[in-house]
């Protein structure tokens, strides 16, 4: 494994490679194709008049974090155990250290918060270094906005670990803006970055001339999650960060925005509201850093569904034990075996209700079954969902994070932990070594179905397994992704008829035969087609349309 080099106090003295680079360069040197769409992307939205759509350009890869970064940054990194650039923190580096507009777009789990802090810390530090007393220096002068207050206090622990985990503090200060109705006072303190969501920003600013003035003083926006601030309800306060991102601004003082995701579909359909067209619109001339591997799921991560097809729509409960049940059974299959290790699992349910449904279920069931049988590994459940007090809500979210899962060197079986929640948890929040997720209400969209699932395995070492329940509703994008990943690694499938049983179809092997050999059960009514083959990207059902709900 190649090692972080050493600093070289070439800093920024070097002229700007990326100034170097024409776009016909950029695509030339760029061996790999970045994601299947992003070459035709690029020169597509080159073609087509730069006023009106905007530029995307492939940014250039480097081999590692480069010699000249900041000793102090090197050592932060290193503290924090890290040794090698991801692919995605290659690829993005040169472009957000330069200053350009760019989109950071690579599978979930693949390090894209280090994929812009990095660059922007180093810039700063050695920016500062030269200019001790640059008049901009009245902070923030990185805004990070999130959608959620755990993604935004995630964000700041990373930027502690690498400020403030090697031997020298690094001289960087951060906020987490209180939500409104919070004190802007919190910029008194003038931090050098402040974390915070689009709404909570303007609301904190809300005269315009306040407003100018953070813009005004700020030098990186950066959009975590961006599809999302640009799509869901607040969307509207994206755009207006955008808009003011696009204004002109002094030569001196340029403001740079950089937008992560691991779901910003190509732009191919004249649907203007795509996030990436938003981004290239307002932006006008944006650089893509990007991996194959985006909008694919992981290979290590075991793929199934179980359609349930025979449900009544209008039945609620009867849907609600019908899973119930299956999930039950899932896990009593998993706490029955000896193992000294202990899994982590997160149930994803569409709503808070339904999720206090699941729970309540769950629970009844579990206190049932371990009168009659008590459980080898110890089952404990949480519950999480944005109807909760914020109290409750910290609580879970701790306990979840915190539960060991190394195996136990005594020799006692492990436990179980599983978060019963909703998609507050399913995007960009990194808690170690979850080793399941169940759909218990299946997503309405791909880019949801990937956020989940990237919630697991998220270790480059770690395996993990992912049960979709299906019902009739979701019935068309479950077999559209079904369609998209098939391959030996795939999405493997089974239809449940008249109320019978996945977990015991396990016990029985009748899914091993269907899922590995291609065998099939008659009274499972198992449905697995496997293919040679590996997982492939889910692109096309990202971009094709939104939300598959009935
Ligand atoms: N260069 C690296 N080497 C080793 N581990 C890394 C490296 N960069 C990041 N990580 C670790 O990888 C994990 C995932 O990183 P991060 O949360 O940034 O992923 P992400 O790409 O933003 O995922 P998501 O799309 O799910 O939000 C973190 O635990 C992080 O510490």
């Amino acid at each position: 494994m190649a090692v972080l080099p050493r600093h070289t106090p070439a800093a920024l003295a070097a002229p700007s490679r990326l100034a170097r680079w024409t776009s016909t360069e950029a695509k030339a040197g760029q061996e790999d194709t970045d994601e299947p769409d992003a070459a035709d992307e690029a020169a597509q939205a080159s073609k087509k008049k730069r006023n009106t759509t905007g530029e995307l350009l492939p940014a250039p890869r480097i081999d590692d974090f480069p010699p000249s970064l900041h000793p102090d940054l090197v050592a932060g990194l290193r503290a924090m155990g890290i040794q090698t650039a991801t692919e995605i923190q290659k690829r993005a580096f040169l472009s957000v250290h330069e200053g350009n507009h760019t989109i950071i777009t690579a599978e979930t789990g693949s390090g894209k918060t280090l994929a812009y802090l990095v660059p922007i810390i180093d810039r700063l530090l050695k920016i500062r270094e030269r200019t001790p007393h640059n008049k901009h220096s009245q902070s923030p002068r990185v805004l990070v906005l999130a959608p959620s207050r755990h993604l935004q206090l995630q964000i700041m622990h990373v930027l502690q670990a690498l400020t403030q985990s090697g031997e020298k503090r690094l001289p960087l200060t951060c906020t987490v803006l209180p939500p409104p109705p919070g004190l802007p006072p919190a910029l008194t303190a003038n931090p050098d970055i402040a974390i915070s969501s689009p709404a909570a920003v303007l609301e904190h600013f809300k005269k315009p001339r306040d407003f100018r003035s953070l813009v005004e003083r700020t030098e990186v926006v950066v959009m975590d999650e961006a599809d999302w601030l640009i799509t869901d309800g607040t969307g509207s306060d994206a755009l207006e960060l955008f808009r003011a991102a696009g204004r002109k601004r002094p030569e001196t003082h340029p403001l740079q925005v950089v937008c992560a995701s691991a779901t910003l579909a190509p732009v191919k359909t004249k649907n203007s509201r795509v996030p990436r067209a938003v981004i290239l619109k307002a932006l006008r001339k944006v650089w893509l850093a990007s991996t194959d591997a985006l909008h694919a799921t992981s290979d290590r991560v075991r793929e199934r569904f179980v359609y349930m097809l025979d449900l009544a729509a209008d039945d609620r409960a009867g849907e609600i034990d019908a899973k119930s049940r299956e999930l039950h059974n899932l896990v009593v299959a998993a706490a029955r075996t000896d193992s000294t290790a202990s899994d982590k699992w997160i149930v994803f349910c569409g709503a808070p209700s339904r999720a206090d449904a699941a729970h309540t279920e769950l629970s009844k069931r579990l206190a049932d079954s371990a009168k009659a049988a008590p459980f080898m590994r110890n089952v404990r459940l949480l519950l999480l969902h944005g109807d909760m007090e914020r109290q409750e809500r910290t609580h879970s979210i701790l306990e979840f994070a915190e539960m060991p899962t190394a195996a136990r060197d005594d020799g006692d079986p492990g436990s179980i932990s599983i978060l019963i929640a909703t998609d507050l948890v399913s995007r960009g929040v990194d808690f170690k070594d979850v080793t399941h997720a169940v759909h218990f209400d299946f997503p309405s969209d791909a880019s949801d179905y990937l956020h989940r699932v990237g919630r697991i395995a998220r270790s480059q070492t770690a395996s993990g397994e992912s049960v979709g329940f299906v019902t009739e509703r979701q019935e068309e994008l479950a077999r559209l992704i079904e369609e998209a990943s098939c391959g030996i690694d795939g999405v493997k499938s089974i239809r449940l008829l008249n109320h019978n049983s996945f977990a015991e179809a396990m016990e029985r092997g009748s899914t091993s035969k269907a899922f590995g050999d291609g065998g099939s059960d008659e009274s499972f009514g198992i449905e697995s087609q496997p293919r040679a083959g590996k997982k492939f990207p889910l692109t096309g059902i990202i971009s094709r349309k939104r939300s598959f709900s009935k």
